[in-house]
């Protein structure tokens, strides 16, 4: 049998039980530290997948049903509907307990929940998982997803430290690695590596899509457009939201890139084969330097799964 972990909460509340909550409830109910790991969904086929799956021991319809008395509750909604789950929970008497959230974009989240508790005392730590897939809905829920994957939290002037590490041992707990960083610095990285290449993403395949002439080309791709259409499969609402939410980091990377694609495009016209040669490699390179740290990741995360596998055995 796995270990039981003594419980480092009563009871955890996850509100919307996508991907990211479903995956974060599954895996918090896995490890132990939660006497009771409790679901809040609107939508009903949803409620009833997440206790049929295992993923949360009761799931109910309504904040007011089940977030009084809890301990954590995370925000796993998209990110413009946080505002007002944020706004009616700030109406409930939540006796103490911490909010966090797995929001992609982290400023827009802060300012509604600062906005929301306005005159009242906010417990906030925001946190974002760097862990996901194109997938969505509760049928796509991994408690392994976030294994070696790295978690990002923001805390804020006014989080408390007890707070902050409470919500860190909850993700650890279900084998994230857990870093802190500013609220504005998380967004400006995150529109380079993560918002960006989405954004191109959907971009290119629009683009190709929308032009009858092109049409071929579904006939005729292979495995490089193949993987620019995996990203553009992703959730349009939920980065509908993030472009939004993150807009002016969004935009300043953007531009940044336009200035390069600009460069690039220059050099092919005038024939500049160092120049190209030059920007084709320097990408080579930095695709061999990710790709070792994308493989210690895979054997960091295969050597913990085989640990797992051992002690359970022996127990
Ligand atoms: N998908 C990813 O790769 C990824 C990665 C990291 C963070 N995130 C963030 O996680 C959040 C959720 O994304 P997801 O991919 O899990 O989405 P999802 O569509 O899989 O799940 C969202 C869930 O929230 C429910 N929901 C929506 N509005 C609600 C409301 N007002 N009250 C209660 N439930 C509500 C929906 O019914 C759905 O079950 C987003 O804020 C997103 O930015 C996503
Ligand atoms: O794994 C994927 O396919 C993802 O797109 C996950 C991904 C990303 O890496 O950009 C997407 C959005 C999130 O906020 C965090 C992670």
């Amino acid at each position: 049998m796995a270990e039981v972990a003594t419980p480092l909460i009563e009871r955890l509340v996850v509100v919307g039980l996508g991907l990211i909550g479903g995956s974060f409830a599954k895996g918090a109910r896995a490890s132990g530290l939660c006497r009771e790991v409790v679901g809040i969904d609107r939508d009903p086929e949803t409620r009833r997948l997440a206790v049929e799956l295992g993923v949360v021991d009761r799931c109910v319809a309504e904040l007011a049903e089940a977030c009084p008395g809890a301990d954590v509750i995370q925000l796993a909604v998209p990110i413009l509907a946080m505002e007002r789950v944020l706004a009616e929970l700030a109406a409930l008497p939540l006796q103490g307990a911490i909010l966090t959230d797995v929001g992609s974009a982290k400023g827009n989240v802060v300012r509604a929940a600062r906005q929301a508790f306005a005159g009242q005392s906010l417990r906030f730590v925001p946190g974002h998982p760097i862990a996901g897939s194109e997938r969505s809905g509760v049928t796509a829920a991994n408690a392994a997803l976030f294994n070696r994957h790295k978690v990002i939290l923001t805390p804020l002037e006014e989080t408390l430290p007890a707070d902050l590490d409470k919500v860190d041992r909850l993700w650890r707990a279900i084998g994230a690695d857990v870093e802190h960083m500013t609220v504005e610095h998380h967004d400006q990285v995150l529109a380079a590596t993560s918002h960006l290449p989405h954004l191109l993403a959907f971009n290119l395949v629009d683009s190709l899509a929308k032009r009858s002439e092109n049409r071929e080309i579904f006939h005729y791709a292979a495995g490089g457009f193949r993987d620019f259409t995996r990203i553009a499969g992703s959730d349009p609402t939920m980065w509908h939201d993030i472009f939004i939410a993150n807009r002016e980091a969004v935009l300043q990377a953007l531009d940044t890139y336009r200035a390069d694609l600009d460069e690039l495009r220059g050099a092919i016209q005038a024939g500049d084969g160092q120049f190209l040669m030059e920007v084709l490699t320097h990408a080579r390179g930095a695709r061999e330097y990710f790709g070792r740290i994308l493989a210690s990741r895979t054997q960091a995360g295969a050597q913990v799964a085989a640990h797992h596998s051992l002690t359970e055995g022996h127990s």
